[in-house]
């Protein structure tokens, strides 16, 4: 689609373009806030990641491209890099999408994931509000930690009264479980980040949004182990999904499969963002679950849709024992612990942003999974095939 050039916001007013600088762009997330902004805005993206792999297909190609000249790429860490003042300062608004933010790394690498969750965004928020520059902050559905109703016992009706587990921006109480789980180093990070900003807007004035993904899940989604990614890494569920899937191997349930989540398309997602970006008088000074309440599961019954939808893409039959057990502690290692259950309560960005998701999970997981299996079924194949000849 070509890019527009007169936009109008939620209110009728004309939206000019402006100049996004977006930290992390490179991203799962972040790559499809790139093509969304490039094919369908006039606005101008400095994309800041450390990898430029996702977004390969917008930097290269002819000027006569739609968006040529609208992205630059910056390869830097902002951990240690003093050009990232300046990219904020040209921007009108910041994006923040940078973090580690895959829970195999929460109990194992602590330090590095508390570092990158909460030292590593201070710079972001210190710019931005020192030069009164809009952020877009990037937190997580995990600052809610277990549910209430998790803590009832097993045979309580109270836990089937949405009070005790539907997770609302303004009211509901963040649960993280002991330090000694460092799974929740993350979220303990994220939490405080937010907590930061947030007294950035009261005391300082900063223009801040706070996003909180539920479970955002789509094509280019982390990577598959072995193929564009380390053998011995551990993605998130889709992608360790995908793989078992693509090898033909059973899919490993964590602790049951018990789990309970809610998966949103990446491409229902990211109108949201969208909207967020181009409605600041709206979106500002508010924190927003984003997520899609009609698409929960267990994580068993992930994995069973999961099967049955890559059998339907792919037209393989699928293997006779689709999924295994495994504890926790085999598969993530010590500290490791889980939410329980994560409904977003929807209200408030409905009631700002008139937004809600469309794709259901059956529909969601056919797009995404026809990708996985176009993307990487060869290269599997081979791979599997090269390791079996030696
Ligand atoms: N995908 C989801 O469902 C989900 C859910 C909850 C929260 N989030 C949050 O959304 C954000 C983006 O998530 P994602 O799924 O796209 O993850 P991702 O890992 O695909 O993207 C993060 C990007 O940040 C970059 N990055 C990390 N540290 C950096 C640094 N020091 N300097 C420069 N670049 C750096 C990485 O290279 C990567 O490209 C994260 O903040 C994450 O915590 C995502
Ligand atoms: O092979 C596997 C992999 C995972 N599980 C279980 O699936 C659940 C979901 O796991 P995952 O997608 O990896 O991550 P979480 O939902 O737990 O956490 C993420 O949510 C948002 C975000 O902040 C960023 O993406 C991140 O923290 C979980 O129960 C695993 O144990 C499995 O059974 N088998």
């Amino acid at each position: 689609m070509a890019a527009s050039s007169a936009r109008v916001d939620l209110d009728g007013n004309t939206i000019n373009p402006f100049t996004i600088c977006m930290i992390g762009a490179g991203g799962f997330i972040g790559s499809h806030l790139c093509e969304k902004l490039l094919t369908e805005t006039p606005h101008t993206v400095l994309a800041v990641d450390v990898y430029n792999d996702k977004i390969k297909h917008l930097l290269e190609g002819p000027d006569s491209l739609p968006w040529a000249g609208r992205i630059q790429f910056h390869r830097l860490n902002i951990k240690n890099d003093s050009r990232l003042e300046g990219l904020i300062k040209c921007s009108d608004l910041t994006v923040n999408l940078a973090a580690i933010c895959t829970p195999a790394d929460y109990n194992t690498r602590p330090l590095d994931t508390i570092y990158s969750n909460f030292i590593d965004a201070l710079p972001v928020v210190k710019y931005c509000s020192e030069n009164n520059k809009r952020l877009i902050h990037f937190s997580t559905c995990e600052v809610y930690g277990k549910t209430i109703g998790s803590y009832l016992p097993q045979d309580s009706p109270l836990r089937q009264d949405p009070a005790y587990y539907i997770l609302k921006e303004d009211t509901s109480p963040c649960i993280f479980g002991p330090i000694e789980k460092q799974r929740w180093s993350y979220a303990c990070a994220k939490q405080l980040i937010e907590r930061l900003i947030y007294a950035e807007g009261a005391e300082n004035g900063l223009e801040f949004t706070i996003v909180r993904p539920f479970n955002w899940i789509g094509p280019r989604m982390d990577f598959i182990p072995g193929i564009d990614g380390p053998s011995e890494g551990v993605p998130r569920v889709l992608a360790c999904f995908s793989n078992n899937l693509l090898r033909r191997e059973p899919l490993k349930l964590v602790d049951g499969g018990e789990s309970q989540r809610t998966f949103v398309y990446i491409k229902d997602a990211i109108e949201a963002v969208l909207l967020m970006i181009e409605n600041p008088a709206r979106a500002n000074g508010h924190i927003f679950n984003v997520g899609n309440p009609n698409n929960e599961v267990t994580v068993r019954q992930l994995a069973e849709m999961m099967t049955k939808v890559y059998s339907k893409v792919s037209g393989e039959d699928s293997i006779e024992t689709p999924t295994v057990d495994v504890s926790s502690k085999e598969f993530y290692g010590e500290g490791y612990d889980d939410s329980d259950k994560r409904i977003p309560d929807m209200t408030i960005i409905n009631k700002q942003l008139g937004w809600d998701p469309k794709t259901s999970l059956w529909d969601l997981l056919e797009s995404t999974l026809t990708y996985q299996h176009r993307t990487y079924a060869e290269a599997v194949k081979q791979s599997v095939a090269k390791a079996v000849a030696s």
